[in-house]
């Protein structure tokens, strides 16, 4: 068991480098894909349908072989991915010695990260994970997740977003700053938020603002 420090990496312009071609080397590309990365790479002899997909598309880069040392040169990110445990145990220790973050996939032990259960909200990104002692209870977590945060959420975190905008311009009090976010997020958190559906009616967002800022005041005084 190690102690995961978890973090939202930004993988633009990023080398991702996927040794091997099955069905969990497909989903750890999928999830890189998710995550907008730009820089994909996969290299196995044989691969699932989705991944030829990917690469057809473009959306990945594919080397339909089997992997070569120099394959990891300039990577940031490396998912050992192969049904063979020897060379997914090699793949760990070549990573490392470019630099490399590795994913084992058959020996969380052997690699620096673990992938965890992901669901995805526009800007709302939750992860779970639960360090390798059951990924079905992570998948099922995630499930249960996606059900409590359903699609609104994302509209409901642009909505945040521009309101935060407006009232860091806005408020130079800082309590009252913090209480008026905290009064909106707990506003949208509710199942039947009255929030602004009009997006970028600036009546309504002022009108929103003053209504907050009352509230804040009543919450603060
Ligand atoms: C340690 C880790 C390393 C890593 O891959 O990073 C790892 C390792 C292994 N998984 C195995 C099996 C399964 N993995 C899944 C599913 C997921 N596995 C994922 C992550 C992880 N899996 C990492 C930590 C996870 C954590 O604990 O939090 C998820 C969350 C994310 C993702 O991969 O995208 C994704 C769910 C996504 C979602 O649903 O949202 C299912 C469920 C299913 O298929 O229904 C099963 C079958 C049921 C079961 O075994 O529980 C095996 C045994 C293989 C064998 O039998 O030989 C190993 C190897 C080992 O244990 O050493
Ligand atoms: N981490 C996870 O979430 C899970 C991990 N696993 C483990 O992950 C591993 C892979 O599982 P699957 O995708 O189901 O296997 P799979 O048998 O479907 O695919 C293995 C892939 O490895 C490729 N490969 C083999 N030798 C290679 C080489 N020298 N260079 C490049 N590619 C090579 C093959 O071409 C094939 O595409 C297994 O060891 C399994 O135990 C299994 C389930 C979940």
């Amino acid at each position: 068991m190690a102690g995961y420090y978890p973090l939202m990496l930004d993988l633009k312009g990023k080398l991702c480098v996927v040794i091997g071609g099955g069905s969990v080397a497909e989903r750890k590309i999928r999830s890189l894909l998710d995550a907008d990365a730009d820089r994909v790479r996969a290299i196995s002899p044989v691969v699932t349908e989705g991944i030829e997909g990917l690469a057809a598309g473009g959306s990945i880069v594919l080397e339909r072989r089997e992997y070569l040392e120099q394959d990891l040169n300039n990577a940031s990110l490396v998912f050992a991915a192969t049904d063979d445990p020897i060379l997914n145990h090699s793949l760990a220790a070549a990573a490392t010695a470019v630099g490399a973050l590795v994913n084992v996939a058959d020996d969380s032990h052997q690699g620096d990260f673990v992938t965890p259960a992901v669901i995805r909200r526009g800007d709302l990104v939750i992860a779970l994970t639960t360090g390798g002692a059951s990924p079905a209870l992570a998948s099922l977590i995630g499930r249960e997740l996606q059900v409590r945060y359903g699609p609104d959420y994302a509209g409901k975190v642009v909505r945040l977003r521009e309101l935060r905008e407006q009232v860091l311009k806005r408020l130079s009090n800082p309590e009252e700053r913090r209480a008026v976010l905290r009064l909106a997020a707990e506003e949208l958190n509710t199942a039947s938020s009255a929030e602004p559906s009009d997006d970028g009616d600036e009546e309504q967002m002022e009108e929103w603002i003053r209504r907050l800022q009352a509230a804040a005041d009543r919450r603060l005084t």
